[in-house]
């Protein structure tokens, strides 16, 4: 049997590779494609014909949300990629309504325990003595060792450089080794094992506990319209996101679109904005998560109301609330 490709941020040894394992505990059905950047996870699930799945952090439990995997959602929104068709919008039900051409299908949480590390063992050893010349993260991380950095490292490195992920950052680390440069990086234990590095101090995010979401997303079966994955669906303790544009710009007009929720007594879990600038500036794409109950009659009436009240929506998918959550 032909084994699902599933792309994540690699390379392995990076939380989302972690999140990956998560999601797709049995190895011998699926293959993990490494990318590096999240846009690129994007990208092998929408133009990759051979990628059934894509997983991609979302929002962090200290620094909140993962601005690229946001706007990512909102670029596809936006612009209906992946091959949609206006007669598939003109033909939906909802006049306007979006139909993404990629899905939901599950989330997953995933402990952040950050280390400081080095490619160097005999620098490792005097660590309190030596100053160092780069430091080496994903960018994600900084707001979550922000006190670390500031009572720990302060004035021990030259240089903080952003990399596409905490994988790469080890990569550099050990180039820098290589070449006589003293370097530092910041990532999981696991990752500094598989790179080799020596780790220096553990656990020196801010909050302990600290912890990241993680959405999968599959290839969306573009015959039908929501939910996807009927049967799951139907089980209890279901998430599901919408994503939209209000109908006007005055007063109330977000405000319309949250009493539908309120009116039909719908539990929202999230809300989050982020700029879509369709015709200028000061626009804004909201997003909102709210727990799905297919007993509610909620593809007649809710789904019409929003189409009244939004200038465009479109809905994501149902997926299982993951029980980490809760933890
Ligand atoms: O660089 C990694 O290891 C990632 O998987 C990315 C990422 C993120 O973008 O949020 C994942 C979890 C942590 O919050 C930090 C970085």
């Amino acid at each position: 049997m032909q084994k699902e490709q599933v792309a994540f941020l690699g390379p392995k040894g990076t939380y989302s590779h972690q999140a990956a394992l998560q999601q797709f505990p049995d190895e011998s059905k699926y293959d993990f494609k490494p990318v590096s950047t999240i846009p690129e996870c994007f990208e092998n699930l929408l133009y990759d014909s051979k990628i059934s799945y894509c997983i991609v952090p979302l929002e962090n439990s200290t620094n909140g949300q993962v601005v690229f995997t946001y706007d990512l959602i909102r670029d596809v929104f936006k612009s209906g990629r992946g091959g949609e068709s206006n007669e598939l919008l003109a033909s939906s039900k909802y006049k306007n309504r979006k139909i993404p051409p990629i899905t939901i299908v599950g989330e997953q949480y995933v402990k952040i325990e950050h280390c400081l590390m080095t490619a160097n063992k005999e620098i490792a050893a005097e660590h309190d003595s030596n100053e160092y010349v780069n430091l080496y993260s994903h960018p994600q991380v900084w707001g979550q060792v922000t006190e670390y950095l500031q009572e720990k490292l302060k004035g021990k490195f030259l240089n903080r450089i952003d990399c596409k992920s905490t994988s790469e950052a080890m990569i550099k680390c050990k180039e820098d080794a290589e070449n006589g440069i003293k370097s530092l990086a910041i990532g999981s234990i696991t990752g500094s094992k598989i790179n080799n590095c020596v780790v220096i101090d553990q656990g020196i995010n801010d909050q302990k506990g600290n912890t990241t979401r993680f959405l999968t997303f599959s290839k969306k079966n573009r015959n039908m319209e929501i939910p996807v994955n009927v049967e799951d669906a139907e089980k209890e303790g279901n998430i599901t996101l919408l994503t939209f544009t209000t109908l006007r710009d005055g007063p109330g007009s977000l405000v319309d679109v949250l009493n539908i929720f309120q009116k039909h007594n719908i539990n929202m879990t999230s809300i989050s904005s982020r700029p879509i600038g369709v015709s200028g500036n000061w626009q804004y794409i909201f997003y909102v998560e709210y727990e799905y109950d297919h007993k509610l009659p909620w593809k007649e009436e809710i789904l019409s109301e929003i189409d009244a009240r939004c200038l465009t929506w479109a809905m994501w998918g149902v997926f299982q609330r993951n029980n980490d959550y809760y933890n």
